[in-house]
């Protein structure tokens, strides 16, 4: 099966690659060219373009940082929208709000295109072991044509139903993320200051009813301070946005999410946008008291 992947960073390298180690054909293309080379080295071919992979392909995947560059690709020239044609399919993998997605569906099926919003749950590491949780919506034709993919990038597939579905599932998902990463910040900070050992907080926590993969995995390195990303703190800051923007609509009142937001805004303040959105701890730990 021939694919192409638009989008190479943290994630997008992680799901191409796996793809071309499963034998599929991969056509790339990234904004930032050098980082098709590694996937070239691995058997990937180059399209100059947006549109010269699309042409090229027969399912063309996406996976882009936010809805502005999920957009541009699509919309500006030779992207997305001068390539796809009737027998195409569009999927886009990345993390955007319903109206974003819903924009680029109808562009994309007005061109006689097929459209399928298919972000994920999962980070570098389950996409790098192909343990992604794929929430698609739109096309269900097209959610079937991508199984045998999806099948090697995930370990679940939900088929959600119509487009916007997938992404506010997905805003949802991360809005309680974002929120539980910064009462465990604070928990950690809390512990610390008031003399116990953050370190049996964590075998605590691990023990009891809110043990959970993401403070297993992220509590060891935000008590060294280690923020290499693997989700970066301005993709989670951007998803809050973009969660609370889905509260609004919505009327539902999300206090806890928007404290949140303000303390990943906080730390984007700090210079932490780049880092982990572990990196969020810094927000509290840099209160401390000089004196202690
Ligand atoms: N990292 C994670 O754990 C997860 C991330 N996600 C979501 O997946 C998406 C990708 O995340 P991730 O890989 O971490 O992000 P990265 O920041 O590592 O990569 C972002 C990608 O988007 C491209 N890009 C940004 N702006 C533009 C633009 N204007 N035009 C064209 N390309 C652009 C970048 O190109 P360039 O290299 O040139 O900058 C890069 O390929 C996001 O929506 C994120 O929220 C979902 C689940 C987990
Ligand atoms: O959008 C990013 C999600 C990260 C995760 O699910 O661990």
């Amino acid at each position: 099966m021939e694919v192409g992947f638009l989008g190479l960073g943290i994630m997008g390298k992680a799901m191409s690659m796996n793809l071309l180690k499963h034998g599929f054909k991969v056509t790339v293309w990234n904004r930032t060219l050098s980082k098709c080379d590694e996937l070239v080295e691995h058997g990937a071919t180059v399209g100059e373009t947006p549109a010269a992979v699309v042409k090229k392909c027969k399912y063309t995947i996406a996976m882009l940082s936010d809805p502005a560059a999920a957009l541009a690709v699509v919309f500006e020239k030779d992207g997305v929208l001068d390539g796809i044609c009737s027998g195409k399919g569009y999927i886009d993998m990345s993390t955007v709000d319903d109206e974003t997605s819903t924009k680029i569906s109808e562009a994309i099926t007005t061109k006689g295109g097929s459209f399928l919003e298919a972000p994920v749950s999962g980070s570098k590491k389950p996409a790098e072991d192909g343990q992604l949780v794929i929430l698609a919506a739109g096309e269900k034709a097209l959610y079937e044509e991508a199984i045998p993919a999806f099948d090697i990038m995930g370990k679940k597939s939900f088929f959600l139903g119509p487009v916007g579905n997938g992404a506010k599932m997905k805003l949802v998902v991360n809005m309680v993320m974002g929120s539980m990463m910064n009462a465990f910040s604070e928990g950690l900070e809390l512990a610390d200051k008031s003399g116990l050992d953050p370190q049996t907080l964590l075998a605590v926590l691990d023990l009891g009813a809110i043990s959970n993969p993401m403070f297993r995995l992220k509590g060891p390195t935000m008590i060294q301070g280690n923020y290499s990303p693997a989700f970066p703190l301005k993709h989670q800051q951007k998803d809050m946005r973009l969660a609370l923007a889905l509260g609004d609509e919505n009327a539902v009142p999300m206090p806890v999410a928007a404290a949140a937001n303000e303390a990943f805004k906080k730390a984007r303040s700090m210079g932490l946008g780049d880092k982990d959105f572990s990196a969020v701890y810094e927000t509290v730990r840099q209160f401390k008291p000089s004196s202690s």
